[in-house]
């Protein structure tokens, strides 16, 4: 599977730097004064126009130097004025248009080819209400950023707003145990930590401060060496908690403000009540250290098993993110239902599903010789019938005949199916989960 970041391929494109070196150059040794007279008036106007233009307006797109030096369209997001600066001295905080928005920074102007500046497309505004048009779902997890939520309905203006509010980055990183993390989203913390660019957590407890003092002297009264809640599983140094929001309401939030740093879709704050988190840790003798989480609602109607997973960046690509989804099944399975994630997935949750579908469907019908319905694999595997469905059908072993879905499943496609399934993962060992489905207390 290829890697999702940015391409590495050659760009062909040259920058306004060599543009304009050449020009110096060409008024060289050849003692001809009116070209070179040209040539300067050329380079003059050139800057001039280039001066005009600054600062760029928000919505300008331009090409920008990224980290592998290479040239990349943007747009620009925001402007901020540079303290103590000549009057159109900004930096710009702009979104590579070919990238996720996790990628998203500020830069400087100098990273920025004037050359390639477009002028301002003004978005109509009917264009921009129906790309707003969202699902009800997706309404209801807006609403839950909102600091004060509880709105039935948002219009298109509201949604405005809420893009407006989140489009920059607030936090640029943040310390948890031994790590510190570039963070990847908007966040929304409460108002006092709007000046902080840094947020120091405590690995134990999730609680957040302004400044190191502060952490370092939490640390040295926090009773937490693990989450709250219950241990319920244990495989070598590797354990699940099972945390209750409703018991443990400020973790609960803490641990959505830090999720969210890393999670583009909106997501849950203030109603935790409703969730239990499963929080995975890697133990050893200074305690039970976060390595990634998942949430599910107690209670839910669309047969979601699972509502947000997050592996923090450190501890990526190293298959802690199929087994929090292998674990999100066996839950099921003990509960005797069928599970979905909730939707939308991001683009790395899509991957990391669709490699755990493939390897589990395909390990299954590689062993079974006879025919298999989808049924039958949504029972074994708690996979909703429609995963398995568009898992099948996206692989191309399923034909319809006669009006019913049919899998076809040569063992020689299954083969090369599994290989481009990649690594499969971290393994849960179903005898160690230790667990019995949630049920309200009376
Ligand atoms: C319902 C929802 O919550 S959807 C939102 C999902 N969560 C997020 O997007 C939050 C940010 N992302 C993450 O936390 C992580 O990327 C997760 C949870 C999606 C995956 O966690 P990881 O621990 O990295 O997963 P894991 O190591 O098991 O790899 C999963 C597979 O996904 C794919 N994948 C994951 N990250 C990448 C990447 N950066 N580039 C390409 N493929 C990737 C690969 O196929 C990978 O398998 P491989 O390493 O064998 O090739």
């Amino acid at each position: 599977m290829g890697s999702l970041d940015p391409p590495k391929a050659e760009s062909n494109y040259s920058n306004a730097a060599g543009k304009s070196d050449a020009i110096h150059k060409s008024t060289g040794d050849d003692g001809d004064p009116p070209v070179h007279k040209e040539m300067t008036m050329e380079y003059d106007s050139l800057k001039k126009r280039k001066t005009s233009m600054l600062p760029l307006e928000v919505g300008t797109n331009v090409m920008c130097r990224w980290r592998d030096n290479k040239y990349h369209p943007v747009k620009v997001i925001e402007r901020r004025k540079l303290p103590y600066t000549a009057p159109n001295d900004y930096e710009y905080y702009v979104h590579y248009t070919e990238f996720n928005r996790r990628l998203d920074e500020w830069v400087k102007l100098e990273q920025l080819d004037l050359d390639s500046v477009q002028a301002v497309v003004d978005e109509k505004v009917e264009d921009k209400v129906t790309s707003l048009k969202m699902t009800r779902h997706q309404k209801r997890k807006i609403d839950e950023t909102h600091i004060e939520g509880g709105h039935e309905e948002l219009d298109a203006a509201s949604l405005r707003e809420h893009e407006e509010f989140t489009k920059v980055k607030n936090i640029a990183t943040i310390e948890l145990g031994r790590y510190e993390i570039e963070t990847w989203y908007f966040s929304p913390f409460p108002p006092e930590y709007n000046d902080c660019l840094k947020l120091y957590f405590c690995e134990f407890c999730l609680n957040f401060m302004k400044r190191k003092e502060q952490l370092q002297r939490h640390m040295r009264k926090c009773d937490l060496k693990h989450p709250p809640g219950d241990e319920i599983y244990r495989s070598g140094t590797l354990s699940m908690f099972e945390v209750d929001g409703k018991k443990n309401k400020v973790y609960g939030q803490n641990l959505c403000y830090l999720a969210k740093l890393f999670l583009d879709h909106k997501t849950l704050y203030y109603d935790v009540d409703l969730f239990l988190f499963y929080v995975l840790c890697e133990c050893d003798d200074r305690g039970c250290h976060m390595v990634g989480y998942f949430s599910k609602e107690k209670h839910s109607e669309e047969s979601y098993n699972l509502a947000c997973i997050l592996t923090l960046p450190p501890y990526q690509r190293k298959g802690y993110g199929k087994f929090l989804i292998a674990f999100s099944y066996e839950l099921s399975k003990k509960e005797g239902k069928v599970g979905t994630p909730e939707r939308p997935l991001s683009d790395l949750g899509l991957l990391s599903y669709r490699g755990y579908w493939t390897r589990v469907l395909l390990d299954i019908l590689k062993k079974h010789k006879a025919n298999i319905s989808i049924k039958e694999l949504s029972d074994m595997t708690a996979i909703k019938a429609d995963d398995i469905l568009t898992t099948l059908q996206g692989l191309e072993l399923i034909q319809y005949r006669k009006g019913q879905h049919v899998i076809c499943a040569d063992p020689k496609v299954l083969d090369r199916h599994l290989k481009a399934a990649g690594r499969g993962g971290l393994e849960v060992d179903v005898s160690k989960l230790i667990w019995t489905p949630y049920k309200e207390q009376g």
